[in-house]
């Protein structure tokens, strides 16, 4: 086979999170042909888990119906950094953030986001989480997570760990009955601490659980926190979808990119006859996506297993890895990631500074 008819081939093969051929996906890197001697090099930019040995599959059984029946195949992730807001700089050490976000509180942003973290890490991504909701830190519960952080030099903070990823939280520096009474530009301040003062190392993926709501925090958050993209939780209430529209606007106005919308408690089924009861309306957060030309990542139900394993300190995504729900939490976490990866890169370190002299 020529190196074209094995791209011929290859452009047949869609990547299942981007629902577009891995050719024009640019993730086809090699193929080289020589001596009879099929091999193709497929790098993918976000971490894909199990996926990769399946798309390898793929690859390999295409073109062995091809006519190739030996082809080395081999498929990878390199997760880039990308882009950020123009007004802020990306933080070293840290590729990507990704805000989670929802226009209301209750709503399940939370759970949404320390399962989506976890995604992350266990289909091979190093990853943090910062708690960035000030008045109900909840982090340090869902990621079974007590004590306070330690201070090698008495001015950074190690981040804890627990489930493989790091993390920092308000919540691991206050007593959890105390109020916190801070005002709009205490918590801003307090939260580019908890970011630029912890010792996060190389992350691939720091995912931020920010307060809910779009008021005065929530805008200077996202104007002064460097994101690469924003996912939006919502319930399918009414209500619910109401305020999340706003929080769409909210990161259009700043221009970070939403990589789309996760539809919490979707729909509820019944624990003793499976009966499947849209409680909250049916298809809310897919029709706001579609109207608002973003991405709809999936929906998760209203389900007791995701409250009482998150409660516990150990969410479904490490509790129960190979069930529904995990499944479900994965498709978003790479549909999210794989989206993030299509968008501009950031090369600002590896550009030398031009300067031009009047002469
Ligand atoms: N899909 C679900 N099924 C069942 N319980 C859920 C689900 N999602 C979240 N919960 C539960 O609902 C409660 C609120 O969830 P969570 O704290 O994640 O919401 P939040 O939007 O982050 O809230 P806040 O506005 O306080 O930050 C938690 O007890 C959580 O366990």
């Amino acid at each position: 086979m020529t190196r074209e008819q094995v791209e011929a081939v290859l452009k047949g093969i869609k990547d299942r999170y981007l629902d577009q051929d891995i050719v024009s996906l640019h993730q086809v890197k090699d193929i080289t042909t020589d001596a009879g001697k099929v091999a193709v090099r497929v790098v993918q930019g976000y971490p894909a888990g199990s996926y990769r040995d399946e798309l390898a599959a793929e690859i390999k059984a295409a073109l062995a119906a091809a006519g190739v029946s030996d082809a080395e195949v081999s498929v990878t992730t390199q997760v880039a950094a990308h882009s950020v807001q123009k007004s802020v700089k990306r933080k070293d050490g840290i590729k990507n953030i990704i805000a989670v976000a929802s226009g209301k509180g209750g709503v399940g942003k939370s759970t949404t986001a320390v399962n989506l973290a976890l995604a992350l890490s266990a289909d091979g991504a190093s990853v943090g989480m910062l708690d960035a909701d000030i008045y109900g830190p909840s982090q340090p519960r869902m990621l079974g997570i007590s004590g306070q952080p330690e201070s090698s030099d008495g001015k950074s903070l190690e981040p804890m760990q627990n489930h493989g990823i790091k993390a920092m939280s308000i919540g691991f520096l206050i007593e959890e009955d105390t109020p916190m009474i801070w005002r709009g530009p205490m918590v801003t301040q307090a939260l580019e601490q908890l970011l630029g003062d912890t010792n996060w190392g190389d992350l691939d993926y720091l995912v931020i659980d920010l307060p809910p709501g779009t008021g005065d925090i929530q805008l200077t958050l996202s104007q002064k926190i460097p994101v690469s993209g924003a996912i939006i939780v919502t319930t399918p209430q009414d209500i619910a979808l109401l305020d999340a529209r706003k929080g769409l606007k909210m990161f259009e106005k700043v221009e970070v990119p939403i990589l789309g919308i996760v539809e919490n408690m979707s729909m509820h089924i019944c624990s003793n006859c499976g009966t499947v009861e849209h409680i909250f309306g049916e298809g809310g957060g897919q029709r706001m996506a579609e109207q608002y030309g973003v991405n709809y990542l999936g929906g998760l139900p209203l389900d007791i297993k995701i409250r009482e394993q998150v409660d516990n300190g150990n969410p479904t995504v490490v509790s129960d890895p190979d069930g529904t729900v995990a499944q479900i939490y994965k498709d978003i976490s790479r549909k999210a990631s794989a989206r993030l990866a299509q968008k501009a890169k950031d090369y600002s370190t590896k550009f030398p500074t031009i300067k031009i002299m009047n002469v």
